[in-house]
């Protein structure tokens, strides 16, 4: 597996009253091109830092983050971020936020193309000319989804994008998410607390335990999708990531 994005000794203190804590502790692993990785671990272990330490919207204290082989210093458009909530633009309609990112660089035609074929993966054509008000959560976040492929970044990085879904929604948007990857093959970081769903959708799976957060143990899933809870395999992995969040 040749590495696409590779993280080294990543340290990150941060000031926790007037003492600067210690929040990620030599977190080192790599993601190949086309991977889907998702990240566990408990409220706090981290998972928000470290994620946004990859966006470059943290700087990490020490190690590096290396993208093809490239110091990453700083936010960029080759790093797309999807938060739990869809932070849509209200005063923009559904496609100009989607098109948002990619005025300035590309030309209006080119930007009415990629906006109405991401509208169509993302299940929301006819909602071209809606405001943010008037979608439901999923549809906002599927929208906000759309928003941060429109520049076509080389990782998709999302911070529990479906944690405040409620359950059904929740599962058909992990569904629709796999479809997603499946079609583009984008490298994707996807940050959850949430066991079932790294189940459903890790190609690896990565456990963090808290104070400092640091990883624990990274685990494999080559199954196919979409995967059954009843899969004799799933459920061993399920019973080994339960082990691990026993306190
Ligand atoms: N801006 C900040 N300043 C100081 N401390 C922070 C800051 N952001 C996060 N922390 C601390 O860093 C630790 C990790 O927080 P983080 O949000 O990364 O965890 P998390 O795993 O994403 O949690 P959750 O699942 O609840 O979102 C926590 O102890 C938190 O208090």
């Amino acid at each position: 597996m040749a590495a696409f994005l590779e993280l080294k000794d990543i340290c990150k203190n941060l000031p926790i009253g007037r003492e600067p804590v210690q929040v990620l502790k030599n977190i080192s692993f790599e993601v190949a091109a086309g991977e889907l990785v998702c990240i566990i671990g408990k409220s706090g272990c981290g998972k928000t830092t470290l994620l946004k330490t990859i966006a470059g919207l943290e700087k990490q204290t020490s190690g590096q983050i290396l993208l093809s082989g490239q110091a990453l210093n700083g936010p960029g458009r080759d790093r797309g971020m999807i938060f739990q909530e869809p932070r849509l633009f209200p005063w923009l309609t559904l496609e100009d936020n989607i098109a948002f990112g990619l005025k300035g660089h590309v030309s209006k035609a080119a930007r009415h193309k990629t906006v109405t074929g991401l509208l169509e993966i993302v299940g929301l054509k006819d909602y071209a000319k809606a405001w943010p008000g008037q979608l439901s959560g999923g549809m906002a976040q599927r929208a906000a989804i759309a928003r941060a492929l429109a520049v076509d970044p080389k990782i998709l990085l999302l911070d529990e994008p479906f944690a405040a879904l409620d359950a059904l929604t929740r599962s058909k948007l992990q569904k629709d998410f796999l479809d997603l990857w499946q079609n583009t093959l984008k490298t994707c970081i996807h940050v959850t607390h949430d066991l079932d769903e790294a189940l459903t959708l890790g190609q690896r799976i990565i456990i963090l335990h808290s104070n400092p957060g640091r990883i624990v143990d990274i685990i494999s899933l080559p199954l196919p999708y979409p995967r059954s809870p009843e899969d004799p395999e799933l459920k061993s992995v399920k019973k080994r990531l339960l082990s691990l969040f026993v306190d």
